[in-house]
């Protein structure tokens, strides 16, 4: 089974950006409970769980400037967060994300930006680490999920859902189906569905058109082998009518030279 192992946060919500106010948290089998007051920073853990292994950012942060620890709180212009995940995949195998990004208060906008991530491998039985850094946030992704063995969907509308989207199942019916879709792996299996409809298809007319070519071949072959039985009947007659042109050569010889003799004798006389 896939655990999650350990989660490090700073800079994130009200989870301060400086080197001290790391926050680690050990998650424990079979369970970890995450009790607290009000506004201690609990729906901040699941925002950053959810955020370390999908790299989505919390609904109703602005696309991200309201996730990251606002540089205002110290009268600075930007503000730096970094969310370090570690998850065990179901071999044993460790895979460790770290996502950074900042925000900038410059002009009117703040700006969100993500920044260099990297993720690191370690093999359990061998223990050999593979880092990427600087690796793209698509192929993290994809890691992370593949650790955890379940599809983003999933970790983003069921296990790690928001509160603020938790009533998604009341949503309008297209939206409802795109989430289904989404959750139960529909559209891949419909694309891959259409993929295979479109190659059998092709197919199909490649078929069709080999077929034609195939029975265009078989008549020029039973040509060719009429033309082949016409041969052998010509060279048989050949055959036939050399040996009687032997023949009647060898027959019209004696008869020449005895003509021959004649027109000697008729000369002499
Ligand atoms: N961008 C930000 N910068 C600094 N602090 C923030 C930022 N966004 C939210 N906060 C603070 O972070 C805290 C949010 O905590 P969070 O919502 O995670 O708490 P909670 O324990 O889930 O609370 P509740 O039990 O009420 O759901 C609040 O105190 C809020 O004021």
């Amino acid at each position: 089974m896939s655990t999650i192992n350990k989660l490090e946060i700073r800079g994130i919500r009200s989870f301060g950006v400086e080197r001290g106010d790391v926050q680690q948290i050990n998650f424990r089998s079979p369970l970890t409970l995450i009790v607290g007051q009000n506004g201690c920073g609990k729906t901040t853990i699941i925002e950053c769980l959810k955020y370390g292994l999908t790299g989505e950012v919390p609904p109703g942060t602005h696309r991200g400037v309201g996730f990251v620890h606002d540089p205002k709180i110290f009268n600075t212009v930007e503000s730096l967060g970094q969310v370090k995940l570690m998850v065990k995949d179901f071999t044993g195998n460790t895979v460790t994300a770290i996502r950074s990004m900042k925000i900038t208060h410059k002009g009117k906008n703040p700006k969100f930006e993500t920044m260099d991530s990297t993720i690191t491998m370690e093999n359990a039985n061998t223990k050999d680490k593979v880092t990427m850094t600087r690796s793209r946030v698509a192929d993290i992704n994809n890691e992370m999920c593949d650790a955890m063995g379940v599809s983003k969907a999933i970790l983003n509308n069921v296990i790690f859902c928001h509160q603020e989207d938790s009533c998604w199942p009341l949503e309008e019916p297209k939206e409802l189906k795109k989430k289904f879709d989404a959750i139960f792996g529909t559209t891949e299996y419909n694309r891959v569905i259409d993929k295979l409809i479109k190659i059998s298809k092709d197919y199909n007319e490649k078929l069709k058109e080999k077929m034609g070519d195939l029975k265009l071949l078989q008549n020029v072959k039973s040509q060719a082998e009429s033309k082949q039985l016409q041969l052998e009947d010509g060279n048989r007659k050949l055959a036939k009518l050399n040996q009687t042109i032997g023949d009647l050569e060898s027959d019209i010889k004696p008869i020449q030279s005895k003509l021959e003799q004649l027109a000697l004798v008729e000369r002499q006389y």
